[in-house]
């Protein structure tokens, strides 16, 4: 059927960038983010309204009452583009793999797959749909860190809040406050015409990633250390994050590459991406777009569960330990049947979309295995992965056994000295800024509406079921 197709929106259907297509970028002369994305709009706006125009009426899927009622699960009503879910195979990043993502993206040492890619470079790859070089992810770092600095009254907000007040929701005040710096909310107040709307939209994004580092750092030192927050701009982002955590071990720098790249971007279904999305698409500025997003991410069904996985297992350790039993498969099946038993979730495992063991699961595993193998944490996970699955199938309910991202980010953390686990979803927080703002660019970009899906009530659905 393809030859019915418009030149305009056979050009949607050329494949997303692959492993070799990166390694033959590594030698394109240096270009700017902007003329790079500024070369996109034109084809992609076209080949986007073309699709519309021509094929508008397409149906592509239809609704249940159990999908209606049970939160839009399978739903295709969201146009995404930045990252894919396979329920099998899990995330493609712009049609790469984790692997591949590692295989291909540059890393700090500039030497391909010796490494965890650079966030900047998943920044480029998610705009762009390109694999970058070197060189141009260096420009990137450089114009981050130039965008860095908070605004004045910033700071003195986030000391002045409680130290008990949970570092998310500390999190979303500090961006929030940010907002007096929105490009997009000044262009949008003086008029500007909505098809530049894109361009203010692009520098907000840029200035949010590189202002959350500062806001979480400084949150984490308030909380737990002196508040004193030291950086170093030599370094790429997260190298940079690290020492204003407080942290100078380049394993562990490498660790928080790997975060950062891999808590991205889910696909747009996901709360904390679609709160931004459906946020943005009011023309709310990506500041207070991305505050709202932070907001879904704290709750413990999503982000938060990373959480809830370090108190799950130091709970276990400790009723164990005060039993003056070892935690091992037997004692993890009970204590997991203690937590189902009274009706409370297994932080980690389950999935609204995946059916197999979570990517970001088994490259975390991964980096453990390698770095960490004989980490007492690093191996309760480990076992908590063997009796799991297992469980939960003889539990009978949930549609996927499976440990997901939250499962395992914790321990890996825990095992730098990094403890204060009621802060992990921060971390989580700093990463999924990149997948949620970089789709709201295309969405700004493409012209998308307002987001306003029809609510029915339970009569009509009633109704629907008696024709
Ligand atoms: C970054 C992320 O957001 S990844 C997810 C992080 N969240 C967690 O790890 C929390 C634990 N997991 C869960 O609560 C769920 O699996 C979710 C929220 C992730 C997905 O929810 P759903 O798509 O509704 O899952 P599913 O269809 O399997 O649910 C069916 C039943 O199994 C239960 N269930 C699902 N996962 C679990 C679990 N890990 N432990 C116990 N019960 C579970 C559900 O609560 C539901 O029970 P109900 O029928 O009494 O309401
Ligand atoms: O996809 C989801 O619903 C939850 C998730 O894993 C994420 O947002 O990273």
């Amino acid at each position: 059927m393809a030859h019915l197709l418009s030149s305009s929106v056979k050009t949607l259907l050329r494949k997303a960038p692959t492993a070799s297509f990166g390694r033959t970028t590594a030698t394109r002369s240096v270009t700017t983010l902007q003329d790079t994305l500024a070369a996109q709009v034109p084809e992609k706006q076209k080949a986007l309204g073309a699709l519309k125009k021509e094929h508008g009426d397409h149906v592509i899927g239809q609704v249940t009452i159990d999908q209606c009622i049970g939160g839009a699960r399978g739903v295709k009503c969201m146009l995404w583009e930045t990252s894919n879910l396979d329920p099998e195979e899990g995330i493609r990043f712009r049609g790469l793999t984790i692997p591949e993502c590692q295989a291909v993206l540059p890393t700090y040492s500039g030497k391909q797959g010796d490494g965890e890619p650079l966030l900047e470079s998943l920044i480029w790859l998610l705009l762009t749909s390109e694999v970058p070089t070197k060189e141009q992810v260096d420009t990137l770092t450089a114009e981050l860190h130039a965008r860095a600095e908070l605004p004045s009254h910033v700071i003195p907000l986030l000391n002045s809040l409680p130290k008990d007040m949970h570092p998310m929701t500390q999190f979303a005040i500090g961006l929030n406050a940010c907002q007096t710096e929105s490009k997009f909310a000044k262009a949008y107040a003086d008029g500007v015409p909505k098809t530049d709307y894109h361009l203010y939209c692009l520098e907000d994004i840029l200035s949010v990633f590189a202002m959350l580092p500062e806001i979480a750092a400084t949150i984490y030192r308030n909380v737990y250390f002196d508040g004193v927050v030291n950086k170093d701009t030599s370094l790429d982002y997260s190298g940079n994050f690290c020492r204003m955590l407080g942290y100078d071990n380049p394993s562990f720098d490498e660790l928080m590459r790997l975060y950062l790249c891999i808590h991205t971007d889910h696909e747009g279904g996901n709360a904390s991406a679609h709160t931004t999305h459906l946020v943005g698409s009011t023309l709310s500025d990506p500041f207070l777009s991305y505050s709202a997003g932070l907001n879904a991410l704290a709750g413990p069904l999503h982000g938060l569960a990373n959480q809830e996985v370090l108190k799950w297992i130091q709970d276990l350790k400790a009723k164990f330990d005060a039993e003056g039993k070892a935690v091992n498969a037997d004692t993890i099946t009970e204590f997991a049947w203690d937590t189902l038993n009274a009706k409370k979730v297994i932080p980690g495992y389950g999935h609204a979309v995946l059916r197999k063991t979570d990517p970001r699961y088994t490259c975390q595993r991964e980096f453990g295995l390698k770095h960490m193998p004989d980490d007492e944490l690093f191996n309760v996970v480990e076992t908590i992965y063997q009796v799991m699955p297992g469980i939960l199938k003889e539990h009978g309910k949930v549609a996927n056994p499976y440990p997901n991202v939250d499962s395992h980010s914790g321990v890996l953390l825990w095992h730098y000295g990094f403890t204060q686990f009621q802060y992990y979803t921060v971390l989580f927080g700093v990463s999924r800024a990149v997948g949620g703002l970089c789709q709201l660019y295309w969405d700004r970009a493409l012209g998308l509406p307002l987001e306003r899906p029809k609510s029915v009530t339970p009569e009509w659905l009633a109704a629907q079921v008696a024709k």
